[in-house]
């Protein structure tokens, strides 16, 4: 056994979003998002889900805080529905909407714990939406107005900034592959809105500095890892395009100011375009004060000609998996966080996102969910070697505090540290939140 330590001054926190946890849906003047609507159209939500009242965390924020506060916790990443502090999503701020996000910051700084505010995690509002969404340049300044409202409602109170969370889910996973909102199949559409949304963050970052906001600014991309099956060529080339999908495309832009070559020739192959106006390169390329990541699986990929958008295929070696049939790959956070090193230098690094789906029920009022334990056992150990060969982690947030709205599998899988009874929505403390709680306390663990 070995004891894995974190530094005394390491942010340990927990996440959620908007729409998996608030509920309170048509309340308070919120109006809907692209999430209301595609959760309300047949067949896009496992069961028929929906987040009209999800873990209800609007009503109950305040029984939240106080059990994040038993967990000791001194950071908690959540995010800020735009339909809800301006329900049209451009023009009058609904200040009930804005209230409620004035009561939760002043609630969580009162327990002692600083929030990490995600400023878009997806829930787009519907009236813009209706405008072209993401694929109309206007969304981007729009953007930029919302969020302008909460760094002058917020500067000072919140030291912790994201401007968007995970964009390739956004852009392809949502209008390419369409399996989440608005379910389009369209790459050209997908590679604008993944455009779009760089340039969102850039000009929010650049609105973050004029105006003079306190505090750090970053965005919040999701990783997986690759791992090229053998040393052939062709292995390595179709794991990197698969790596690079959600890695470099994200990346290179904001660190480098291009998109890489290889991709952009791999689309344009694939008869993907997309429009770059002058300067749009320099406004995304604004230095961040720190990177989130996103990290949950990965697998092994090898190529395969005229397979998949990238001619290459996983290869199951036999990984185990969980609840959500995700392969566990620690190796491979450990892989991705020493990729990102290298290719973009020293950027200090949080993990807003890392956890695994296991759908354990209370028995007599505890869930042994020893599985979710295992997973972060082998995935902070992988952090911690990651740390030890340089990258620079400041700190770690489990996906997710509570049960929530999973997206397209709704309510049936389960990443919370407490569990959520969804028809009662009673909260229950898992095993992995004591286990986690006994992390923070100590600083350390045994594995
Ligand atoms: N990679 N290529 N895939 C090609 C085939 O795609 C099929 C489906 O793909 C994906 C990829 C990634 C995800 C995903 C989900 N979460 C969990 C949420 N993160 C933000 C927070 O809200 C959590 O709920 N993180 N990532 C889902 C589906």
């Amino acid at each position: 056994m070995a004891i894995i330590q974190f530094p005394k001054d390491f942010l340990w926190g927990a996440a959620t979003a908007s729409y998996q946890v608030e509920g309170a849906a048509n309340e308070d003047g919120r109006k809907p998002s692209i999430w209301d609507t595609f959760s309300r159209t047949p067949g896009k939500i496992k069961n028929g889900d929906h987040g009209d009242v999800a873990c209800d965390s609007y009503h109950r924020y305040e029984e939240d805080i106080e059990i994040m506060a038993d967990l000791g916790i001194n950071v908690y990443r959540f995010s800020v529905a735009w339909p809800r502090v301006i329900p049209d999503g451009v023009g009058e701020v609904n200040e009930r909407g804005l209230d409620f996000y004035r009561r939760f910051i002043d609630k969580l700084l009162d327990a002692g714990i600083e929030p990490i505010l995600t400023l878009y995690h997806w829930d787009l509002p519907q009236a813009l939406h209706d405008q072209g969404g993401w694929a109309n340049r206007a969304t981007v300044d729009a953007f930029v107005k919302y969020a302008e409202v909460l760094f002058k409602e917020f500067d000072g109170k919140v030291k912790y900034w994201l401007t968007i969370n995970e964009p390739w889910c956004v852009s392809f996973l949502s209008n390419f592959i369409g399996e989440h909102a608005p379910g389009n199949r369209d790459l050209n559409l997908a590679l604008q809105i993944s455009h779009h949304l760089l340039l969102a963050h850039g000009k929010t970052v650049q609105r973050f500095r004029e105006i003079g906001i306190s505090g750090k600014i970053g965005y919040a991309p999701n990783v997986e890892w690759k791992e090229p099956f053998s040393n052939r060529k062709e292995d390595i080339e179709a794991s990197r395009r698969e790596v690079g999908f959600l890695l470099d495309w994200f990346f290179d832009p904001v660190f480098k100011g291009q998109y890489p070559k290889f991709l952009v020739d791999w689309f344009n192959e694939k008869g993907g375009t997309f429009e770059i106006k002058e300067g749009d390169m320099e406004i995304i390329n604004e230095r961040i004060d720190f990177l989130g990541i996103n990290f949950y699986t990965g697998s092994y990929s090898r190529y395969k000609k005229g397979h998949g958008f990238f001619d290459s295929e996983n290869v199951d070696i036999g990984f185990a998996k969980t609840d959500i049939n995700w392969n566990i790959f620690p190796d491979g956070f450990y892989k991705v966080l020493l990729e990102i090193k290298n290719k973009y230098g020293d950027i200090p690094i949080v993990i807003t996102e890392n956890g695994a789906c296991y759908n354990n029920e209370p028995e007599f009022g505890r869930v042994k969910d020893t599985g979710r334990i295992k997973y972060f056992q082998s995935h902070l150990a992988s952090l911690r070697r990651a740390m030890d060969s340089g990258v620079n982690i400041k700190g770690y947030c489990v996906w997710s505090l509570l049960d929530n709205f999973e997206w397209a599998h709704g309510y049936s899988m389960r990443f919370g540290i407490v569990h959520v009874d969804f028809r009662t929505l009673d909260r229950t403390k898992k095993d992995s939140f004591y286990w986690y709680k006994q992390l923070i306390r100590n600083g350390w663990y045994e594995y």
